[in-house]
């Protein structure tokens, strides 16, 4: 353990991602949490906000604006889209890194983000030096970036489950279906009517029907891969479960398959990525739950020439604080594990 650790802040503390960076970072062996943030809560501690680090990090929570009056090294915005881009401008003459686990610069420009999101962006400056944090797609820009756009937890399965068929340009990329279920954490802490408790529970819907704002993501990382125009039919479905998203997709095979191809594919593209298990059965979110990985599974089927790829994360983990880690970890240069292989939640 080295005598230097660097020094990190947790701006949106009192919400779900911020709390999981918190139960990753307060283990980290390089890293020491200096501050943490909270406007509503400001003055209590941050474990009278979430009991279960009674004892461990009972720090005080102070307002964002006080994270520059500080030397950092690494600031993690968890904070609803919108908002994170007010501080990384605010920010932006700052020594210290920024990982935004928001959406606000995640996308090409500014003019698709506003299209998607539909609201207005005042930042497009920080597009151009925003890295898209996949590390499994980008980690060499990620090593030398200041600004990581960590993504969203449906891209996250989504985007690793195809990206080894559609990187060899083995599917037709116009005509993929994702089908994908999350369970209620990935909507965050506020509550709303579609996730309160009776109309969750014992319950199952779609939502975002055509219209929800990861389908572009997906087509522009996808897309980027290809260097062609992916359409992705991208549907979510709210599951009654607190976290883990199963992300299945559907695309037709453009030459000749066979079972054994897609195995060793997969197997290839995955080789030297620590947080991707290619496996041998159906993934399930218990088996990925409080862990970094995404565990993903190819199926040809010969019978329709379709190929099924079955990817399954915790979306607060891998589809949230565990990549800004892991997106940390790389731009420090540390092993990208590094504080990452804790054992898993139990089921
Ligand atoms: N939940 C998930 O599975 C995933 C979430 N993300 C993204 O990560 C970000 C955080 O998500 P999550 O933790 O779920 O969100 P939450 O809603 O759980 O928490 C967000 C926090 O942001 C703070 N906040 C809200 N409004 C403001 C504001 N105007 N100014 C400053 N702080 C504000 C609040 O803290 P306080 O009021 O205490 O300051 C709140 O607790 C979001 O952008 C989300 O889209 C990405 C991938 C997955
Ligand atoms: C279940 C649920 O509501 N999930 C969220 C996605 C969570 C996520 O990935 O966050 P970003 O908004 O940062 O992209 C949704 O569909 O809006």
């Amino acid at each position: 353990m080295s005598n230097t650790r660097k020094k990190v802040a947790i701006v949106g503390a009192s919400g779900y991602t911020g709390s999981e960076l918190a139960r990753f970072l307060l283990h980290h062996p390089e890293v020491e949490i200096e501050m943490i943030t909270s406007e509503t809560h400001k003055g209590k501690t941050f474990s009278t906000l979430h009991p279960q680090f009674t004892g461990q990090l009972d720090m005080p929570l102070v307002s964002a604006q006080k994270v520059a009056d500080e030397p950092m090294d690494v600031v993690f915005l968890a904070l609803p889209h919108g908002v994170s881009m007010n501080f990384v401008k605010q920010w932006s003459d700052k020594s210290f890194k920024i990982v935004d686990l928001s959406g606000d610069f995640r996308l090409k420009n500014a003019e698709v983000y506003e299209h998607w999101y539909k609201k207005d962006h005042n930042y497009q400056e920080g597009f151009a030096n925003a890295v898209y944090g996949l590390p499994e797609l980008h980690k060499e820009e990620i090593r030398k970036s200041d600004l990581i756009a960590n993504p969203g937890c449906y891209p996250t399965a989504s985007t690793l489950g195809l990206a080894p068929l559609v990187n060899e340009k083995l599917i037709d990329i116009q005509g993929i279906i994702i089908d994908a279920k999350s369970g209620i954490t990935g909507a965050g802490i506020k509550p709303s009517l579609t996730t309160h408790f009776s109309n969750v529970n014992d319950n199952f819907r779609a939502y975002g029907v055509k219209s929800h704002r990861h389908t572009i993501e997906i087509e522009e990382q996808l897309g980027f891969l290809n260097e062609g125009e992916v359409k992705v039919q991208f549907t979510p479905h709210l599951l009654p479960l607190d976290r883990g998203i199963l992300a299945t997709s559907y695309s037709t095979p453009l030459k000749d398959m066979t079972q054994k191809k897609l195995d060793e594919l997969y197997q290839s593209f995955y080789r030297q990525k620590p947080f991707v298990r290619v496996r041998e059965s159906l993934p399930t979110l218990k088996d990925v739950r409080g862990s970094n990985y995404c565990d993903v599974y190819p199926i040809w089927d010969e019978r329709t020439n379709r190929i099924m790829v079955f990817s399954a994360i915790d979306n607060l983990v891998k589809g949230a604080a565990g990549q800004a880690i892991q997106n940390m970890n790389i731009m420090l240069g540390f092993e990208e594990t590094l504080g990452l292989l804790q054992n898993p939640l139990k089921p």
